[in-house]
């Protein structure tokens, strides 16, 4: 979208209260792998410098949006619109149906109205992310579930707000297109602390959830900056967190962001929020908000895009990371140990279970070994006598790495490995040739988790041939595992 289109929105931000600083940034397209359209920096911009702000009044959410009270608060609650993302596709879709009396429209006209995300792709581009955690994150049967059992009868109860001449506007392809704008745009805005106890939707002008999250931070040195906490999933539905807090920021959501790149932010103050540079920017320069330097796994599934960095080993993105499902660290244990029986691993499992302990690990480019797993393993491994202790104490095993648990994670990358239909160099292979934007995606994504299962291996296999774990006295960085820390560098 070139910047002459955009003017009917900055208009529309300006006279609403939006305020911009347009002499330090326009809009620009750059190159799709650098996002396409997005913010630049005009002239040199210094730190903490307040980029635009938003009044909390012109954040879309259902809180803001005219629908709730129209419908009635009691049976918008009543119907679970105060639940999940429903009520905000909802609202969303009836803006959109009122077209210019809509407060939003000018809005909606710059919002993309297509997406490259997998959500939207054939079983045969699917087929491609085999191995990765995508395809069961994507969670389209549990959207269709919420679009026929809680959206279509609220719909249907109220032809004089839905009418059927606009009903295409409420169709199914709509839910998903408004789904996935709030995924790859929403912020999260919180109460500002004298809303809280305002429950009800459009009670005050403020605003939302889990998108990028808006802390409520006043300044750049306290903890509370607009955070980037994206969105929450379809799947995070029936959780606790507050659906009234999930919000379209128009004009936030215009700036792309990079793995270790962002140098703006959005932070909130009770009437208004603010985009504030969190670096100096060099005229020129793309101005990068933060989308949590996720991995390209979830890029992808959220936004569309994956990160290419020049890594030591190739090109990819340092935040990514390889999910292992806890029942293939138990398969691989009970193989090596014939001697366990189903029964007995299944007490320690449910126990484990029970104690809070994951069902999923998470290995990340640090090549540390997470401690869950090895603690997982030696579970299952304990003899009788130390079995009772650990119930006893309510404490699982120490991650300690022996040359037992070396052997048996081994088995579980080597397994995790096999998931994948293709080995990394046939990726390398298929990537150099002429292949769809969707494939492409998938390979990064798919080689990304493949480097670190492989180099994973290689320091394993190194352990084992040092004979860690053999003998007391050696110890090997990684002799007790890494934590599980998440934060990426
Ligand atoms: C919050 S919006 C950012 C603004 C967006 N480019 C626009 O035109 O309005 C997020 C979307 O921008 C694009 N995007 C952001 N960062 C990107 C990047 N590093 N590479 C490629 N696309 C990116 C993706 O399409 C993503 O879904």
């Amino acid at each position: 979208m070139s910047e002459v289109s955009l003017k009917p929105f900055i208009t529309w931000f300006q006279k609403n209260g939006g305020k911009i600083d347009l002499d330090s940034l326009g809009f620009t397209t750059f190159p799709v792998c650098d996002g396409g359209r997005g913010a630049v920096a005009l002239k040199d911009i210094p730190e903490e410098h307040v980029l635009f702000s938003i009044p909390r009044s012109l954040t879309l959410s259902t809180r803001t949006s005219s629908l709730p009270p129209r419908l009635g608060i009691d049976v918008w609650k009543r119907m679970k619109m105060d639940q999940g993302w429903t009520g905000l596709i909802l609202c969303m879709m009836w803006e959109s149906a009122n077209g210019n009396s809509s407060s939003w429209s000018e809005y909606f006209n710059i919002l993309p109205a297509r997406f490259d995300t997998p959500m939207f792709w054939s079983d045969v581009d699917l087929a491609e992310l085999h191995g990765t955690s995508v395809v069961e994150k994507l969670g389209r049967e549990e959207a269709e579930q919420s679009y026929t059992e809680k959206m279509l009868p609220v719909i249907q109860s109220r032809p004089d707000l839905f009418p059927p001449e606009k009903i295409e506007h409420y169709s199914l392809a709509n839910y998903h297109l408004m789904g996935s704008r709030i995924l790859s745009r929403s912020f999260n805005v919180e109460k500002w602390e004298s809303e809280e106890g305002q429950s009800q939707p459009n009670e005050s002008i403020d605003t939302r959830e889990d998108g990028m999250d808006v802390d409520s931070s006043h300044s750049l040195e306290g903890d509370g900056n607009v955070d980037d906490a994206h969105h929450s999933e379809v799947e995070d539905e029936d959780d606790e967190e507050d659906a009234s807090d999930t919000a379209m920021v128009p004009m936030a959501d215009m700036l792309n962001a990079r793995y270790g790149s962002e140098n703006a932010k959005l932070f909130d103050d009770e009437h208004e929020l603010r985009m504030i540079s969190t670096k100096p920017i060099k005229l020129g320069e793309q101005i990068w908000n933060t989308y949590g330097d996720l991995p390209n796994a979830e890029l992808l599934r959220r936004y569309g895009h994956v990160d290419l960095l020049p890594l030591v080993d190739g090109a990819g993105n340092p935040g990514d990371v390889v999910e292992i499902r806890a029942d293939i660290a138990v398969s691989a244990t009970t193989q090596r140990c014939q001697s366990l029986s189903s029964d007995h691993s299944q007490e320690r499992i449910d126990w484990w279970l029970e104690e809070g302990g994951d069902d999923v690990f998470v290995l990340e480019s640090d090549l540390e070994l997470p401690e869950p797993l090895i603690s997982l393993i030696r579970l299952l491994l304990l003899n009788q006598e130390d079995w009772d202790v650990a119930k006893t104490k309510g404490k699982p095993p120490k991650p300690k790495v022996d040359a037992d648990v070396l052997n048996i994670v081994h088995d579980v990358l080597d397994t995790r490995l096999k998931a994948y239909r293709t080995t990394l160099e046939e990726d390398e292979a298929r990537l150099s040739g002429q292949i769809t934007l969707n494939a492409r995606h998938a390979i990064i994504v798919r080689m990304g988790e493949k480097r670190i299962l492989n180099n994973m291996l290689v320091k394993v296999r190194l352990l084992q041939s040092k004979g860690v774990g053999k003998d007391n006295k050696r110890k090997a960085s990684g002799n007790s595992a890494g934590s599980q820390k998440r934060s990426r560098n």
